[in-house]
């Protein structure tokens, strides 16, 4: 009975170490150099008046997102950085722009590589390997979309092994894709499929699925990023590790300093912070944001000009920018004085 017992003891704990070992080897060949987490800018793409893209000031971004929001993390063309309206050189060139300014200030890189052609997706995947970018994320493809959970999984492997040594982020934002397959799904057994697996941002507002793919992650091996910035507290009560989104371009010192608040368990704290930028998020929403606006509200804060949005996107008007700076500062003076 003892001797039965033990045996059993051992093969779990036999069991249990080949776990370990095959997540380690896993998580080995995808080595992140650290773990990204925190907050995470989805940068804008810089334009001229022309629609050209306008290079010559990503320098001083980087060390405005650094010394002036605390943000030492960065998402390339994503939604906001319109890379989904860029040509595939455009995005190119733009990616070696950020890596490169980015060295030694950033701590991650995250280039975005979807495309609606799994070629483009690949050739981006590749090229964000070769200019040694820190991470790669893919969004589902949103024309001919996958049918099931499956076909998805199948279209990310593929890019995923374009690029077999950079850890891989899926980017959930069913809103703007319509691939509404659950992430929570996605998730199970994703190692297996894709080695390179490193995390997930999530861009949707069911925490539910978002909780059960915290709840998944009990080994704490993938990074969890919440995606709608505007209510960021709930997501890190679920167990979000970190977050990406628009707002921390401009917004990011303000939100760390609700992370802070969070972490000392300073939950009333946390929580007046969150009301504060939601009071200002909800302004600017109601007003109608796009990327145009956030464009033109990084223009003010920051001093650095991002030009207007590509077309089918169009420019804030005027009376945006006005009302959206009153707002700001209103904000500023009554909860971050
Ligand atoms: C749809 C979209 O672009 N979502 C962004 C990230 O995924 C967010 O950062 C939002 O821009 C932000 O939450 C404002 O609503
Ligand atoms: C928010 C974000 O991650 C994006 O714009 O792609």
């Amino acid at each position: 009975m003892q001797v039965h017992g033990a045996a059993l003891a051992l093969y779990g704990a036999l069991r249990q170490a080949r776990r370990a070992i095959l997540a380690l080897t896993a998580s080995t060949m995808a080595l992140p150099k650290k773990k990204l987490q925190g907050l995470v800018a989805a940068t804008l793409t810089p334009m001229t008046e022309t629609g050209e893209i306008n290079f010559s000031v990503i320098g001083q971004y980087v060390d405005y997102l650094v010394n002036e929001q605390g943000v030492k993390n960065i998402f390339v063309n994503g939604s906001t950085g319109e890379g989904l309206s860029l040509s595939v050189a455009e995005r190119r060139q733009l990616a070696e722009e950020w890596v490169t300014n980015g060295k030694n200030k950033l701590d991650h890189v995250i280039i975005h590589v979807g495309a609606l052609s799994l070629k483009d997706s690949q050739e981006l995947a590749q090229h964000a390997a070769e200019i040694g970018a820190d991470g790669i994320a893919v969004m589902a493809p949103f024309f001919f979309k996958p049918a099931n959970k499956d076909a998805l999984i199948a279209f990310l492997k593929e890019v995923a092994a374009a690029a077999p040594k950079v850890p891989f982020y899926y980017y959930h934002i069913p809103p703007l894709t319509g691939v509404k397959i659950r992430a929570e799904e996605l998730l199970d057994g994703i190692q297996d499929e894709i080695p390179t697996f490193q995390g997930l941002k999530f861009s949707d507002t069911d925490l539910l699925d978002f909780g059960q793919c915290v709840d998944q992650n009990s080994q704490r091996q993938f990074a969890l990023l919440y995606g709608v910035d505007e209510q960021l507290l709930s997501a890190l009560a679920m167990g979000a590790t970190g977050a990406v989104g628009s707002t921390y371009n401009y917004l990011g010192k303000k939100n760390n300093q609700m992370l802070e608040a969070f972490e000392r368990q300073d939950f009333s704290l946390a929580l007046n912070y969150q009301f504060c930028i939601q009071r200002f998020m909800n302004y600017v929403i109601k007003m109608g944001l796009g990327v145009g606006q956030t464009k033109a509200i990084m223009t003010l804060v920051s001093g650095i000009p991002m030009g207007p949005p590509r077309l089918p996107l169009q420019e804030a008007s005027r009376e945006f920018a006005l009302k959206a700076e009153a707002k700001l500062k209103s904000l500023e003076s009554q909860c971050f004085p």
